[in-house]
């Protein structure tokens, strides 16, 4: 049990408690929600399955410690961000080994997000106090028609209650990366973490609960999102939703009232392939793009698109790299670990299926043991077969052989998702022509799709989003303009 020493608070005998008025409590439900161990596919950890009723009041509490936290000076809500992120690090190996075993995620990655995380929560305090300690000033007489008699004030305000609902992938990064742009820019926030990385992110929440936050500024609920997920995306408390998953979040945005949305959706990030390409570089790199995390980032690399000429090298040189991956339990820091549940490797293998009736090359042998699958590439997929389209979110990679650049757009801006791309070219012009072509929020040149460093804009276009992340959009996103007119009786003009 990873919850020893200061971090036993949180727990109510083996149900981990949520945390709302800046306590940590036991549901009035009864009722708890089992969190299973992708690797020994055995219950694992319990969580608290909050009700409504628990909902609405961590609503009122947030609406109320909003108001107060609003008026707290820029540079103390800094400080305590700057504190929070230094107690997270202190308790990444507690919080890596949840997310060893609430995820699967390889042992040295999952340390490696805690302390991402860390730094991500620094550099939000820093960002929010450089762009929010600064506003626009307009005056009147730049617009036909007017004098110089209006000076016009503008400001970023907070929101409000901003709900943040990250997914199982980055439970910890991924609620961060909503949690300190919300609070440096003076929201409060109501977290509804993924259910298989709860117990992860509750213990990164008890870090902000030991740094000091004001009681009600933070919540944390737990419960399944098909539960408790609809009476959170509508309840009229919430000013803002950010969120981080799957299709879920486009039946969020149907129903979600009147509010702002930060989306960030599925994606199925193509690797372009020309001729000229330095073939080492572009097999390491669709190494590390596909099968990193077994393949479940949003960001993988989820379908390549070679040119014929060069396809049969590149499919030999990753090859290779694929006999060299290690296959096996996170603890192990295996390269290839379980995936996250029973479902998605089912989902995972009705790909594959589909793919050896349409006449699929099989590079490997497909192989499965639990929710353990084997690195596996498809070459010759063809756009009848759904790996051509869909995300596995698993260790399955579809190669489609090209005949011209034109082929490889095509077949990437037909697809309902536009997260991010790459292409491998030494010609930057064709680079740039082929980036400005692809419809899709951010396309790489000679490297692999990835969202960090964490300051850049990440965004998804059609099916992959609403609006960009990265800290300053999420800063600025969680804000509104807010303007203040001084109306002069007479023209003033400075003279110089
Ligand atoms: N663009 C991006 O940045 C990323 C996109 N993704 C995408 O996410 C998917 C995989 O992640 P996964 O966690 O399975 O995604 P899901 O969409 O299934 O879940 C995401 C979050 O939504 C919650 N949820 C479920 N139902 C509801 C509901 N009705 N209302 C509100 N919240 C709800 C989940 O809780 P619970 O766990 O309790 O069901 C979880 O916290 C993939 O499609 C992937 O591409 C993943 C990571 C990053
Ligand atoms: O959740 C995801 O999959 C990400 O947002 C991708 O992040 P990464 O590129 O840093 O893995």
């Amino acid at each position: 049990m990873a919850a020893t020493g200061v971090l036993a608070e949180i727990l109510d005998g083996d149900v981990y408690k949520y945390y709302a008025d800046g306590e940590w409590k036991k549901s009035t439900s009864g009722k708890s929600v089992s969190i299973i161990n992708p690797t020994t596919r055995k219950p694992q950890y319990k969580v608290q399955a909050c009700s409504q009723e628990e909902v609405n009041k961590v609503m009122d509490s947030a609406k109320s410690a909003q108001k107060s936290w609003a008026k707290t000076p820029l540079w103390k809500r800094a400080e305590l961000l700057h504190k929070a992120a230094a107690i997270l690090k202190e308790h990444k190996a507690a919080i890596a080994e949840c997310l060893v075993k609430e995820i699967a995620k390889p042992a040295k990655d999952a340390v490696t997000e805690v302390v991402r995380s860390g730094d991500l929560v620094s550099y939000c305090a820093e960002e929010g106090v450089r762009i929010l300690g600064e506003g626009k000033f307009l005056v009147s007489d730049s617009f036909p028609g007017n004098e110089r008699t209006k000076y016009c004030l503008t400001s970023k305000i907070p929101l409000g209650v901003i709900l943040a609902i990250p997914p199982f992938n980055y439970p910890v990064n991924l609620a961060v990366s909503k949690i300190a742009p919300a609070l440096i820019a003076g929201n409060s926030i109501v977290l509804k973490p993924p259910t298989q990385g709860a117990v992860a992110a509750l213990h990164m929440v008890h870090c902000f609960h030991l740094a000091g936050f004001p009681k009600g500024l933070i919540s944390c609920v737990t419960g399944k999102g098909s539960e408790i997920g609809d009476f959170l995306t509508m309840h009229p408390g919430v000013n803002c939703i950010s969120f981080t998953g799957g299709d879920t979040g486009i039946a969020i945005s149907k129903k979600a009232g009147m509010i702002p949305l930060q989306m960030e959706l599925g994606g199925k990030d193509a690797c372009i392939v020309l001729e000229d390409a330095d073939l080492d570089l572009v097999a390491a790199n669709i190494i590390k793009g596909g099968f990193s995390y077994s393949g479940q980032r949003c960001t993988a690399v989820k379908v390549v698109l070679v040119i014929e000429s060069v396809a049969d090298a590149l499919v030999e040189k990753v090859n290779a790299k694929v006999a060299k991956l290690s296959v096996g339990a996170p603890e192990d820091d295996s390269d290839i670990t379980p995936v996250v549940s029973e479902s998605s490797a089912n989902f995972i293998e009705g790909l594959v299926n589909d793919a050896k009736q349409k006449g699929a090359t099989f590079c490997q042998e497909y192989k499965r043991e639990g929710n353990l699958i084997w690195p596996l590439l498809l070459d010759n997929v063809r756009p009848d077969m759904r790996i051509a389209w869909e995300e596995p979110f698993g260790p399955v990679l579809p190669v489609i052989r090209i005949n011209s650049v034109e082929e490889g757009i095509h077949h990437c801006n037909a697809s309902n998702f536009g997260l991010q791309g790459c292409v491998f070219t030494k010609d930057i012009n064709k680079a740039m022509l082929i980036s400005d072509a692809m419809e899709s929020g951010t396309i790489q040149i000679n490297s692999a799709p990835a969202r960090g460093p964490d300051h850049f804009p990440f965004q998804g276009i059609k099916d992959s989003g609403i609006g960009s992340q990265g800290i300053t959009n999420s800063i600025n996103m969680m804000t509104k303009i807010k303007t203040t007119v001084i109306n002069l009786p007479s023209p003033s003009y400075t003279m110089g």
